[in-house]
């Protein structure tokens, strides 16, 4: 069996980098930018106000000027102020040639046309120059995934169209006679599946376009028909059939239609049966069927996969350390990502770390990581985990 670290090197291996498009900018959240994008314009433009007042050249308590005009945002003041002139101005407007100050309205008594600056007066100029935020052709790098705050910098750059990495097409197969889809109604050895919604739903909020196929039943014929609508997919998951036992056929089906296998079995728990290679222009990840070994193989292997498609570094799933809230035993000879919640007081294993307890797993916000035979851990020590 190989380390979990040497089979995620073995599946960057196959990642084939995808193709760019490019996506109208209200699409854009979510998706990973191909190629460095340059403000087509400054911003702001010109000297604008940061503050309701009036526009002066200088200002001291006691001052007196005649108000001589207005600036409103989208409606500039023509002509420039003179010493002892002031121009009304709001925020966002355009700040008048010649005027050094905004005094804000509180600062001021007005009568008329004339202002009077009171005692109270503020420092600060109120003006916020040219390009203070970014100046046209300012840059924002690639890869990068868009999130809100990426979206509304785009958008004040004036892109409206954003060049994007093509989502990866994942093609889900689960399979087993056991299966029923959710909603139906299960006969007496059935279940629900379970592991593809899982799968659907985290592979779609990490930027990928999955798509799930019928169930295959537990024969060659079933498992070769569902292979045969994988269509264009980039990566095909199956999920279960992975093991040893005399109904679990993903590995020889797929050797068959022609996979080439870069491994089978990985020594972590749970996840031990997972298996990859290249099935024609796809790539495949044949998950282990324990619920709870799908979705760590998900988060473990599966997401770093989806990063590298869509052009990242290739990394392992981000791991952060905190300390432990509970003493831990030692660990055997599989790295072990153990379900634990982590609070104010660290990090708490889960008593119950079978594969099937999806209920485990819905209370965990962590999956501690255990390397390989890590001796017995005291409540305090400094572990890794992978936020959930
Ligand atoms: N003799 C051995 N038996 C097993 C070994 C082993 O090394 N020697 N490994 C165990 C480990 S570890 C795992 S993990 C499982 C994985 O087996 P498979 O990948 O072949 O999965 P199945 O047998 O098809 O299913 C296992 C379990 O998961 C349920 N399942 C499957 N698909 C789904 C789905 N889409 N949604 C919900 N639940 C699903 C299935 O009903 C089974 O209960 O093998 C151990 N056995
Ligand atoms: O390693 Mo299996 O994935 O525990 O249940």
């Amino acid at each position: 069996m190989i380390t979990v670290s040497e089979a995620l090197d073995r599946l960057f291996a196959q990642v084939r980098p995808l193709p760019t498009e490019v996506v109208p900018l209200i699409e854009a959240a979510g998706r990973t930018l191909a190629r460095p994008v340059s403000a087509k314009r400054t911003q702001p433009p010109f000297a604008s106000s940061a503050m309701d007042g009036y526009a002066v050249t200088e200002a001291a308590p006691g001052q007196r000027f005649s108000v001589i005009g207005e600036s409103a945002a989208g409606h500039r003041h023509h002509g420039p102020v003179g010493d002892g002139e002031a121009v009304r101005i709001f925020t966002g407007a355009p700040v008048p040639e010649g005027a050094a100050r905004v005094v804000i309205q509180e600062d001021v008594a007005r009568q008329g046309d004339t202002i009077t600056i009171l005692d109270r007066l503020e420092p600060g100029d109120n003006i916020r120059p040219a390009g203070t935020d970014f100046a046209e052709g300012a840059t924002i790098d690639a890869p990068r995934i868009l999130g809100p705050n990426d979206i509304a910098l785009l958008a004040s750059m004036n892109i409206a169209r954003v060049p994007v990495m093509r989502k990866p097409r994942v093609a889900l197969i689960s399979t087993g006679d056991e299966l029923v889809m959710p909603g139906e109604a299960p006969g007496p050895d059935q279940i629900i599946a379970s592991n593809t919604f899982g799968l659907h739903a985290l592979l779609a909020a990490h930027g990928a376009e999955p798509r799930l196929l019928p169930i295959a039943r537990d024969t060659r014929a079933s498992l070769e028909h569902a292979f045969g609508l994988i269509a264009d997919a980039d990566l095909v998951i199956t999920i279960g059939g992975a093991s040893v036992g005399d109904h679990d056929l993903v590995a020889p089906v797929a050797e068959a239609l022609g996979m080439e296998r870069a491994f089978h079995k990985v020594a972590m728990r749970p996840g031990k049966p997972l298996m990859s290679g290249r099935l024609n222009d796809a790539m495949m990840i044949g998950l282990p069927g324990n619920p709870v070994s799908a979705m760590v193989c998900g988060h473990v292997f599966v997401l770093p996969v989806i990063r590298a498609m869509l052009g990242h570094p290739a990394a392992s799933a981000p791991r952060l350390r905190a300390p432990l809230a509970a003493p831990l035993g030692p660990n055997g000879p599989r790295e072990h990502y153990m379900r634990a919640v982590l609070n104010k007081d660290g990090l708490t294993a889960a008593e119950r770390q079978d594969s099937s307890l999806l209920s485990v797993l819905g209370t965990a916000n962590a999956l501690l990581v255990r390397p390989i035979a890590d001796p017995a851990r005291r409540k305090g020590e400094v572990l890794d985990y992978l936020p959930l």
